[in-house]
C-alpha cells in the first residue's frame, strides 16, 4: 500500500456498507489509536483475523514512544556506552595507551540508524497486511467515529494504545536547559560532570547506571526505602551494592521540595524536604508517568481516566464501553513494551471472538538494563513466604562459571525458587551478564504442565559448555543438595 492509499479520507456523505470489504456499515472493523507495541500487536492480530483495520498515529513516524523516546533509544545508548567503556577500560588497551573520551554526540550516533531500521521494518508490517496509517491526532467525536486532524473515520471497535509520557509536576521548569525528563535527556549534547536523578524507578535506575558508566557523578534520589521493591530482596541488595560500588550516591526516603535552575546553563539545585540541597550540572526527572488520554475526547464516549491519565480495563482489555479496548502504558502497570504487544493481541483476539489463543498475560518477565542486567520471572521469596509455600533455593554464582571467567563478566547470580516437595519451579531471579536472555530458559520450564515444570529438567539435561545457561544446572544441583 502506498501513502495515497493510506491517506484515503472517509466521505461522510456516503457511508460505505460492505463496499470497503469490512462487512460493516463502518469504514473499519477496528481502528487502533497509537502505533507503539500495544497498537501494533492489536492491529496485526486483527488484520490476520480478517478484520479491516487502520491505525491512527500523530507522530510523523510509526513505532510509538517505544521506538522514538523509550525502549529503543535508551537501550541503544546503553549499548554504545557499555561497549565503548568496556573497550576503553580494558587493561590491555590502557597499557597500549589508548585514551579517548567519547562525546554524547558520538555515543548517540548509532541510535538514529537503529530507530530508522525499526521504523522501516514496522512500516512494512502495516503495508503487507493492508493496514493504512491515518496520520494525525485522533479524537473521539461520537461512539463510533474519530476525527484525525480534520478527517473522520468510523469503526466497530477501537483500541486505545496511546502510551504515556513523563509526569511533569507544575512546579518544575522543564524549559530550563539543565532540567530534563526521560524524553528530553535523549537530546543531551554535552557530557555533564554531575547528574541528580530524581525517582529511582526502572527509568531512574537504568539511566543512573548508564551515566555512571561514563564516569559522571550521580545522585540517585529515591522516594521509597528500597530500590525497585518489586524485585527479589537479594537482587535489590545486589543492585544497591553494585550501584554504590560503582560510585552512585543513593539517597532513600527523600522527597523533593523545590528544583531551581541556575542562571544560564550553570546547573540546577534540588532542595529535598529533609533539608538537603543537591547541586549538579543537570537533573533528570524520572518520577512516574502520565497516560496519554487528555486530548482523546474521552468524555464524548463516557470514559474517564484516573488522575494519572490511565484507563481502567477488565481482563479482556475492554474499558467501561465494550467496543473500546485499551492496552499498553495507557492502562498503567506493568508499562512494558513486551506486555503492551501481548495485551494488544489479546484485545483483538477477544473482539474476533477467538478462544483458541492462550496468551500468558500474567507471566511477564522483568528485564532491567542496569550494569549488570537484572531479570526475573515468577514468584519472589517474599511472596512465597507470605503465601506459606514450602520452597527451597538453588543458587549459582557467576564467578564459578567457566564462561563468565572467560569473558570476565563474573558478577552475578542465578537463583531458582522451587517447591521442596514437588520440585516445581516457582521463580527465577537473575543478576548478571545476559540475565534478560537466560531468564527465558527458566520461564519455558516453569510454563510446562506438571510434572514437566520441575528443576529436574536442569539436573537431567546436558548443557553446552562453557555457557552462561549452565548456571541453571549448577543452581538446580545446589538446590537439590539442600533437600533432606
Ligand atoms: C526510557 C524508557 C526505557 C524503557 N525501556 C523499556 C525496556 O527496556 N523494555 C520494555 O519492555 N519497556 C521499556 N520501556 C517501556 C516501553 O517503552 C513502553 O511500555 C511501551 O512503549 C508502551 O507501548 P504502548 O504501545 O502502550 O505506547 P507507546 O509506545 O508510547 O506508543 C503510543 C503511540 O501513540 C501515539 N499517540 C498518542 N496519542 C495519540 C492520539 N491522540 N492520536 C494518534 N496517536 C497518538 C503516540 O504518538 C505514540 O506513537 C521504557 C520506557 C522508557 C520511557
Ligand atoms: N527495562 C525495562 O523494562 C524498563 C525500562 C524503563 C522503563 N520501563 C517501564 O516504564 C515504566 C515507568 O518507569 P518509571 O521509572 O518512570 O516509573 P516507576 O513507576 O518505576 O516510578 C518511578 C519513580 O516514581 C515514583 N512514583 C511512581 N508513581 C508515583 C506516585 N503515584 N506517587 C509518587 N511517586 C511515584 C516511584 O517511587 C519511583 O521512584 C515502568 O513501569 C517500567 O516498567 C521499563
Amino acid at each position: 500500500m502506498n501513502d495515497s492509499q493510506n491517506d484515503t479520507p472517509h466521505d461522510d456523505s456516503a457511508p460505505c456498507v460492505s463496499s470497503n470489504g469490512s462487512g460493516t456499515a463502518h469504514d473499519f472493523n477496528l481502528l487502533v489509536i497509537g502505533s507503539g507495541p500495544g497498537g501494533e500487536g492489536a492491529a496485526m492480530q486483527a488484520a490476520k483475523g480478517g478484520y479491516r483495520v487502520a491505525v491512527a498515529e500523530k507522530h510523523p513516524l510509526i513505532g510509538g514512544g517505544c521506538t522514538h523516546w523509550g525502549t529503543i533509544p535508551s537501550k541503544a545508548l546503553r549499548y554504545a556506552i557499555t561497549s565503548t567503556m568496556t573497550t576503553l577500560n580494558n587493561p590491555m588497551f590502557r597499557q597500549w595507551g589508548l585514551r579517548f573520551s567519547p562525546s554524547m554526540k558520538q555515543l548517540k550516533q548509532g541510535t538514529q540508524a537503529i530507530i530508522a531500521k525499526q521504523v522501516n521494518m514496522r512500516q512494512s508490517f502495516y503495508e503487507r497486511n493492508n493496514v493504512p496509517i491515518l496520520r494525525g491526532e485522533a479524537r473521539f467525536v461520537d461512539d463510533h467515529t474519530i476525527d484525525v486532524d480534520g478527517q473522520r473515520y468510523t469503526a466497530d471497535h477501537f483500541v486505545i494504545a496511546t502510551g504515556s509520557r513523563p509526569y511533569r509536576p507544575p512546579n518544575v521548569d522543564f524549559d530550563h536547559p539543565c532540567i530534563f525528563d526521560s524524553d528530553t535527556i535523549l537530546d543531551l549534547d554535552t557530557k555533564p560532570h554531575s547528574i541528580t536523578v530524581y525517582g529511582a524507578g526502572v527509568i531512574g535506575v537504568e539511566y543512573a547506571a548508564m551515566f555512571r558508566n561514563l564516569g559522571i557523578k550521580i545522585n540517585l534520589v529515591n522516594t521509597r526505602d528500597k530500590l525497585l521493591e518489586f524485585l527479589d530482596d537479594e537482587i535489590i541488595d545486589a543492585l544497591s551494592y553494585h550501584l554504590r560500588d560503582q560510585g552512585v550516591i543513593i539517597r532513600h526516603n527523600e522527597e523533593f521540595e523545590s528544583l531551581d535552575g541556575c542562571e544560564g546553563d550553570s546547573g540546577a539545585v534540588m532542595t529535598l524536604k529533609s533539608g538537603k540541597r543537591l547541586k549538579t550540572d543537570i537533573v533528570l526527572w524520572a518520577n512516574g508517568r502520565q497516560g496519554n488520554t487528555d486530548t482523546l475526547g474521552l468524555e464524548t464516549v463516557g470514559l474517564e481516566p484516573n488522575s494519572r491519565g490511565q484507563l481502567v480495563v477488565d481482563d479482556q482489555f475492554q474499558t467501561a464501553r465494550d467496543h473500546i479496548y485499551a492496552v499498553g502504558d495507557v492502562i498503567g502497570y506493568p508499562s512494558l513494551a513486551s506486555a503492551a504487544y501481548t495485551q494488544g493481541r489479546a484485545a483483538s483476539m477477544h473482539m474476533l471472538g477467538r478462544k483458541d489463543g492462550n496468551l500468558r498475560l500474567n507471566d511477564i518477565p522483568t528485564g532491567i538494563y542496569t550494569s549488570p542486567e537484572i531479570s526475573s520471572v515468577g514468584k519472589t521469596e517474599r511472596e512465597l513466604t507470605a503465601a506459606r509455600v514450602p520452597y527451597e533455593v538453588g543458587q549459582s554464582n557467576f564467578k564459578s562459571l567457566a564462561r563468565a571467567q572467560i569473558t570476565g563478566r563474573t558478577v552475578g547470580i542465578l537463583k531458582l525458587l522451587f517447591h521442596r516437595d514437588t520440585k516445581e519451579l516457582l521463580g527465577v531471579h537473575c543478576f548478571g551478564a545476559n540475565a534478560s536472555e537466560i531468564i527465558h530458559i527458566g520461564q519455558a520450564v516453569m510454563n510446562q504442565p506438571a510434572p514437566n515444570n520441575t528443576i529436574e529438567y536442569f539436573v537431567e539435561t546436558t548443557f553446552n559448555y562453557p555457557t552462561m545457561a549452565e548456571a541453571y544446572r549448577v543452581a538446580a544441583l545446589n538446590g537439590y543438595n539442600r533437600l533432606f
